[in-house]
């Protein structure tokens, strides 16, 4: 007897979204992926870092009435903020296996969802995935990168879905550790969405040491939480900026140049929440979510 193949449903097929559909349709286990989307698109089409073209025409709603069965798998990539609006796709896409992929960035995925199904339906997913979008349904995937999901059978079974494509599927014992190491980076991107400038200006004058400045608030923060947060952190994240190609723009600068909501709740206020919880000072972070939340002022006032 051959195990029948997985459905899968992507709500918000974007940069991280449209890239990890493409690969998954590459899949022998899964039979049937559909896009859940905002915006209309035709296909798929994604540049893969070697330069490869993925190409993909999965089934694309653009309203939950257009749902006719629930689903294995449903993959939540659109941005944090987002969250509310996209949570109408569940509702006909969760039977009673259905399990939920939340594939976002910050710390915060279970709690983003448990507003609209059980805690154990929730998997959180930390998405290293360098991707730009460049039109609707057409990614640059920067490089190949990884998702990380907490150990157990529900983890094991979202990486699976990932075996065969470029992106490495990670299950680890200690998930608070990794969503904060990568809230750690992302914190950093604070920088780059203020100033409108790519990577390389973590090479400008005082940059990386403002860049250590957040990561540090944040390391601290998250020791606070019970992550294992070692001090080589903010040296890493200035590593890694400095040795990113120059004009690397992360998602939080693609959504400034693009006028579309930032994620600085996401990625700097949750460190200056929780900072407040523990008494914690977070003066660098608590800036950056001031000045990120205000771009913008004029045109909403
Ligand atoms: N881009 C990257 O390199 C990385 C991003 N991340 C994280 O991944 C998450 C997704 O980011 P990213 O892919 O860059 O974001 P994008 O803005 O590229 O994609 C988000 C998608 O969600 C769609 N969307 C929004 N609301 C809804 C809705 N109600 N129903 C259906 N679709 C909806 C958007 O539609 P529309 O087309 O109308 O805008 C868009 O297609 C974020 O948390 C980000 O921080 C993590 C690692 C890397
Ligand atoms: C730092 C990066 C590119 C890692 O995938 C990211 O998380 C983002 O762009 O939001």
């Amino acid at each position: 007897m051959t195990a029948s193949k997985l459905s899968v449903a992507v709500v918000g097929p974007g940069a991280v979204g449209g890239t990890v559909a493409a690969w998954i349709s590459l899949s022998p286990l899964v039979g049937d992926l559909t896009l859940c989307a905002r915006s209309p698109l035709d296909r798929l089409v994604v540049e893969a870092p070697d330069g490869a073209i993925i190409e993909a025409a999965p089934r694309v709603v653009t309203d939950p009435g257009q749902i006719t069965a629930p689903v294995d798998w449903v993959l939540v990539a659109t941005k944090a903020y987002d969250v509310a609006a996209a949570a109408a796709w569940l509702k006909p896409l969760l039977g009673p296996r259905t399990r939920v992929a939340v594939l976002q960035n910050g710390v915060e995925h279970v709690e983003r969802f448990t507003p609209f199904l059980p805690a154990d339906r929730i998997v959180p997913v930390i998405v290293d995935v360098p991707a730009e979008r460049t039109g609707p349904g057409r990614i640059q995937h920067r490089r190949n990168g990884t998702v990380t999901a907490p150990a157990g059978e529900a983890g094991e079974a979202f990486v699976a879905l990932f075996a065969g494509s470029v992106i490495e599927g990670i299950v680890t014992d200690d998930f608070l550790t990794a969503a904060w190491t990568k809230l750690s980076l992302n914190c950093a991107g604070a920088i780059n969405a203020l100033t409108g400038e790519p990577g390389g200006v973590v090479r400008a004058e005082g940059v990386a040491d403002l860049t250590r400045e957040l990561v540090w608030e944040c390391v601290r923060v998250g020791r606070a939480v019970g992550a294992d947060l070692g001090d080589h952190i903010p040296d890493w994240v200035v590593e890694r900026a400095m040795t990113s190609p120059a004009d690397s723009v992360n998602s939080i600068l693609g959504d400034r140049l693009a006028g579309r909501p930032m994620e600085w709740d996401a990625r700097n206020g949750v460190i200056v929440r929780l900072g407040e919880l523990h008494g914690i000072e977070t003066p660098a972070n608590g800036m950056a979510s001031t000045l990120l939340a205000a771009v913008g002022w004029q045109l909403r006032s």
